[in-house]
């Protein structure tokens, strides 16, 4: 067997977003390819992009990433390239591996933009790029992703810092106010076949104990799929009405944690219609910022890499479900949809 190279670069893998008005509806066309979506569902998200100039602020917020990422790099001794790739906008994986192609590049660290273990969110990242590898042809580098980061010290210190300083902001303390952690919602045939859940409820009850707060729940936001369709639940805003009718709610703060940005799904469905509806409740609100460029969550993403080139040999977890695994096995995030896709990729393994 031959060895390995050693890795030579860094790729950043993530969703992309649209640019313009014009760039919206492609964008979704990509995003839903093969998916179970009614087009309603596609022309309300459509609305949401154009609300906001067509401009998703994921492609900024990655750019920031980098830039923050390559000072890390470089004051951690970690000599690496950064590179870009996205599955539904540019810039697309395959121009990006053919790029580290020329550049001589041949084998990659990954940090996929999803915290959560899930088929969007790790196997489709997987099958994406070993078909950017197969459209790009012999000598495409290796890409190997380093393990989700759900349990990780840096990423639930950053999460504890977000929700303390939007508790401050409605002049309270963690502990003296609702939490209510948001994630996206998916497809139960999705949820029953990873890990998605369990990640979620470990990683907000490390946050919670982490910031002192008490008083917290896991709700769902973003569901895309058709009526007849299980997702999981209870939606944002149903919780906010149903907790509220239970026993009035002074005030709430919400935290993303199942984004890694502030992306257009947070600025619509939360900074607007979850503020709205507190607002006619007379709820006080506070939307705790996404991980971002969080000091803690750069320096996690650093951590990661370090381990795997072996400059450190430690793999830091908090909790219960321990470091994740570096490696996916076989059958891991596996989506077996209740209707078959149109297209998409067939089922591999790109670790
Ligand atoms: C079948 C499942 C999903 C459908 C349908 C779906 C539609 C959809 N999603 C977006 C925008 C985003 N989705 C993102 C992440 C994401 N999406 C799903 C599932 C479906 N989305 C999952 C499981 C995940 C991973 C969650 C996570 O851990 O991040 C993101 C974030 C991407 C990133 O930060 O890299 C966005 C943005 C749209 C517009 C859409 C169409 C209606
Ligand atoms: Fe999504
Ligand atoms: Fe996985």
């Amino acid at each position: 067997m031959s060895e390995l190279p050693p890795y030579d670069s860094f790729l950043l893998v993530s969703f992309g977003g649209p640019e313009g008005q014009d760039d919206v509806m492609p964008f979704l066309e990509n995003v839903l390819r093969g998916k179970n979506v009614p087009r309603e569902r596609m022309l309300e998200v459509a609305e949401h992009y154009k609300h906001f100039g067509g401009v998703s602020p994921i492609n900024q917020q990655n750019r920031q990433l980098i830039a923050a990422l390559q000072k890390r790099f470089d004051a951690n001794g970690i000599d690496l390239p950064i590179y870009w790739g996205n599955r539904n906008w540019d810039p697309y994986f395959a121009n990006t591996l053919r790029q580290m192609k020329s550049d001589g590049k041949k084998r990659s660290l990954a940090f996929f933009t999803s915290m959560f273990s899930s088929y969007s969110g790790c196997r489709q990242y997987r099958e994406n790029i070993i078909q950017a590898r197969e459209e790009v042809g012999e000598g495409a580098p290796l890409v190997e992703k380093v393990r989700m980061g759900f349990n990780h010290p840096g990423f639930i210190s950053a999460m504890a810092d977000n929700v303390s300083k939007a508790a401050q902001t409605i002049g309270a303390s963690p502990a003296e106010t609702k939490v209510l952690f948001t994630a996206h919602s998916i497809p139960m045939g999705m949820a029953d076949n990873c890990d998605y859940e369990k990640q979620l409820q470990e990683s907000c009850r490390l946050v919670a104990d982490a910031s002192g707060a008490t008083d917290w729940e896991l709700v769902y936001q973003s569901r895309s799929g058709p009526p007849s369709q299980p997702w999981l639940e209870p939606d944002v805003l149903d919780a906010i009405a149903e907790m509220d009718d239970a026993k009035k709610l002074g005030s709430l703060v919400i935290l993303p944690i199942g984004f890694v940005s502030d992306h257009m799904e947070v600025l619509f469905d939360l900074d607007e219609e979850a503020a709205q509806l507190c607002q006619e409740r007379g709820i006080k609100m506070a939307r705790a910022s996404s991980a971002g460029t969080h000091p803690d969550f750069v320096e996690m993403i650093c951590g990661l890499v370090r381990e795997r080139l072996g400059i450190s040999s430690e793999k830091p977890a908090l909790g219960d479900l321990g470091a994740w695994h570096d490696v996916c096995p076989q059958d891991c995030c596996l989506y077996t949809p209740r209707r078959p896709p149109m297209t998409g990729g067939r089922p591999v393994q790109a670790n």
